[in-house]
């Protein structure tokens, strides 16, 4: 079994962690490194798996190194791991937004293969969805190998244009969010209406689940799902008629369109950084 460290044990380290182990991965081949002390005990407690304080501790015996700490730590962990890189060349997964293959490249060594994948928090519970792209010292079996860690976590989806993480990341990475919020407005409208927010609250959330569990199981169009909730003159019409004077397409692609060039910007900050 592959042994696999995270350097990082944040929002989405759990999430993968999580994924990994209800497909069966067993919690000794993960190793998670995590300054936080508090946090290191958690993660030791909720999932049985080893954690330390210093990253080169976690990675030493790691065949695979998953980079979860913010964009702006990424020069830092290079420094605590370059030592552990150079004795035995692990392959390197980045979920970082924005952080580009020539930057991890500088970082941590030009020879080394790296993988720079974006997941989602729904890899908890094995429902993410990861875009992926790699640098051309990664094998085929390493490939396969990055694969197969992140389809623990839900679907994967190779990228041969690196320049579209960016977009992967405003879409999917992003994505739950945006869902969140959506749910938030949902529920928000209800309890204004004046049903009880637990009420507003289960029906919202429900109706999410259902219209997601459509989506992806009956493999139809949205358009198509969609008009088969829009009767002629009914309610639905008269909402997407109000979605349609809002502009909903332009607000959603705006909201995209910001989160990619944020995820631009991020790494621009990092340019200079050595
Ligand atoms: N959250 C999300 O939905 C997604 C996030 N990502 C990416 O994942 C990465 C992590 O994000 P997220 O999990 O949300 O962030 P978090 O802040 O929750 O997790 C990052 C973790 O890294 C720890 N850390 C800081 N410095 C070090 C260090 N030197 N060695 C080891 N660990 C360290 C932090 O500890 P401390 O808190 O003590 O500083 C924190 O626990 C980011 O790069 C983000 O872009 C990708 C996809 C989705
Ligand atoms: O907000 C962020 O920057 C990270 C990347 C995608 C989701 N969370």
């Amino acid at each position: 079994m592959t042994r696999l460290a995270f350097i990082g044990g944040g929002n989405m380290a759990r999430s993968l962690i999580g994924g990994l182990l209800k497909t069966g991965v067993a919690p000794a081949t993960i190793s998670v490194a995590e300054p936080l002390a508090q946090a290191r005990q958690l993660l030791g407690s909720e999932f049985g798996i080893a954690c330390y304080a210093e990253s080169r501790l976690a990675a030493a015996e790691a065949e695979v190194i998953l980079l979860a700490v913010k964009p702006q730590i990424m020069p830092a962990i290079q420094l605590e791991l370059r030592d552990t890189l150079q004795r035995h060349r692990p392959l390197l997964i980045s979920i970082a937004a924005g952080v580009r293959l020539d930057q991890l490249e500088r970082w941590f060594g030009s020879g080394l293969p790296i993988v720079r994948c974006m997941p989602n928090t729904p890899a908890l519970i094995g429902a993410g969805a990861t875009g992926l792209c790699a640098n051309n010292r990664v094998s085929p079996s390493q490939k396969a190998q990055a694969q197969h860690i992140l389809d623990a976590a839900g679907i994967t989806r190779w990228v041969d244009d690196e320049a579209l993480m960016d977009t992967v990341t405003a879409v999917s990475g992003s994505g739950p969010a945006y869902f969140f919020a959506l749910v938030e407005a949902l529920e928000a409208a209800a309890v204004a209406q004046g049903l009880p927010r637990a009420t507003a609250r289960a029906l919202a959330a429900q109706t999410c689940l259902g219209a997601g569990r459509m989506l992806v199981e009956s493999g139809e169009d949205p358009a198509v799902l969609r008009q088969r909730v829009t009767s002629p003159h009914g309610t639905t019409q008269a909402a997407l008629e109000s979605f349609h004077a809002d502009e909903l397409p332009r607000i959603v692609a705006r909201a995209v369109a910001a989160a990619t060039r944020r995820g631009v910007e991020l790494a621009a900050e990092l340019d200079n950084v050595s």
